[in-house]
């Protein structure tokens, strides 16, 4: 169905051999370790993968989304912790800072993930999750500087990234003006501290609950999209739209190699005097392992290749609605597969369980986006709130 160009298949064919080569030895070490793996990101900065979709003027390989997708898909089979970082050294963060940046702020953007930064993109808070637009963090002016102040939390990076793109509600002549990002680059912040967040997988990539007591940012550097602060949000999650197929990418990568394990463990692995691959409840199993992956594939690429700037936030969210929940429905089915030894940590199906487990909360909960989807499907804003539907009815036609 997806005729990829030669340069798409060599992306893919210069990934899966970094991949065998640098990350796979080292996959469980860095799950075991919680450790971020900084040689196989120095190997991935040296090979070009780290900013490859930063333009060729910045620097960087100017690689579509699809290229990044089947790069994330190459590293996310042999190792999760690796799959996450090419997603965030080249969507969310610094897909937004190279779209609606100033010059000096893509310069540095550039500069940082280049040099082997993994961004980190700070929007959640703890009081403001799901309803991400109810974030207090505040960006106070102050002569030529913004004082931030506020929280954050489950900042994938946090504690490893120096390139932090925070949103916050930006402040001016005590108004409340909307929502910007300003980029903060660590480590050493005044005003800033982190904590690491002990997670279930992915655990070579640390979380961080990060605040921040008056941090000061320079003017220059709030990140604000056309039609400034009370557009604010809506621009910066269109530039994340990528990281939510980037995301459903690492899930797809850990629930195919699931799936091949387990289809290999079923042919050689005998009970009652044959192979478990001849027991037709295997059989079915296998078989909807794969129709769910190749479903998941496609609705990936096809939201890799839409939008124009950016994957559409309909197409982008049906994807990772798809991949997250069928990653964890495969790495589950490829453990039972196994019986005691996939539960066992000699091999990698508790890791890959683990790992998968993240995507329908992270980047949009499985609930949150299927309201999105559904927004989309009616062209209706279904408001969340108590008083929502009040302001806006179905039927009214207020709004779409
Ligand atoms: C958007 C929500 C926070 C719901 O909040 P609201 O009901 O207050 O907001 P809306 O009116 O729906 O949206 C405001 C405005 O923004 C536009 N919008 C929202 N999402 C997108 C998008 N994805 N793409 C483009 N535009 C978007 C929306 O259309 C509105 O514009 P108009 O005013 O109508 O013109 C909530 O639905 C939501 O998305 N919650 C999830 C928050 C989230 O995804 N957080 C991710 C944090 S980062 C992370 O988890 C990293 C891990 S990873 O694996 O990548
Ligand atoms: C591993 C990991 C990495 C992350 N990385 C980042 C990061 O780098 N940057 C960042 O900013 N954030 C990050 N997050 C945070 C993530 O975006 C949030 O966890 C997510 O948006 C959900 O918010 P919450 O956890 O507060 O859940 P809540 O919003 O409190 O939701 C709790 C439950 O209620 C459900 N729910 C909430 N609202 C509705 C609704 N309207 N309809 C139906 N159900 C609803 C949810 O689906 C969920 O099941 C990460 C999270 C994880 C787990």
């Amino acid at each position: 169905m997806f005729q990829f160009t030669s340069t798409q298949l060599e992306w893919q064919r210069k990934a899966r051999e970094m991949a065998a080569a640098v990350m796979a030895p080292r996959a469980a070490e860095t799950d075991r370790t919680e450790q971020y793996p900084w040689e196989v990101v120095g190997a991935m900065r040296d090979a070009g993968f780290m900013g490859m979709t930063i333009p060729q003027a910045y620097g960087g390989k100017g690689a579509s989304c699809l290229e990044a997708v089947l790069v994330i898909e190459a590293f996310s089979q042999v190792c999760a912790a690796s799959g996450r970082i090419a997603v965030e050294s080249n969507m969310g963060a610094i897909g937004a800072i190279m779209k609606y940046g100033t010059e000096e702020q893509k310069q540095l953007g550039a500069r940082l993930v280049l040099d082997g930064d993994k961004p980190a993109i700070c929007i959640t808070e703890p009081g403001a999750g799901s309803s991400a637009t109810d974030l207090r963090t505040t960006a106070t002016r102050h002569g030529d500087h913004w004082r931030l102040n506020g929280e954050k939390h489950w900042i994938t990076g946090g504690g490893v990234s120096r390139l932090h793109l925070v949103f916050a509600r930006v402040m001016d002549d005590g108004m409340d003006r909307g929502i910007a990002g300003f980029i903060v680059v660590g480590p050493d912040v005044p005003g800033m501290t982190i904590k690491r967040l002990y997670a279930m997988g992915i655990r070579g990539v640390p979380e961080g609950h990060i605040t921040f007591d008056n941090v000061e940012v320079h003017t220059s550097m709030m990140v604000s999209p056309p039609g400034g602060p009370e557009r604010g949000f809506a621009g910066l999650m269109n530039a994340y739209n990528a990281q939510r197929v980037g995301a459903a990418t690492v899930a797809l990568g850990v629930a195919q190699s699931a799936y091949e394990l387990a289809r290999d463990y079923a042919l050689k692995r005998e009970q009652f005097g044959r192979p478990i691959a001849e027991f037709q409840g295997i059989q079915w199993m296998l078989a909807d392992m794969s129709v769910q992956l190749e479903a998941a594939r496609a609705l990936i690429y096809k939201a890799a290749l839409s939008g124009t700037e950016f994957p559409d936030i309909l197409a982008a969210a049906q994807a990772k609605v798809l991949a997250s929940d069928m990653a964890l429905k495969v790495t589950s089915d490829a453990l039972q597969i196994h019986g005691a030894v996939g539960y066992g940590r000699a091999l990698p199906l508790e890791r890959m369980l683990r790992d998968a487990r993240m995507f329908t909360i992270s980047g949009g909960t499985g609930q949150v986006l299927r309201n999105q989807i559904a927004s989309k499907l009616l062209g209706h804003k279904l408001p969340q709130t108590r008083d929502g539907y009040l302001k806006h009815p179905i039927g009214s036609g207020s709004a779409s």
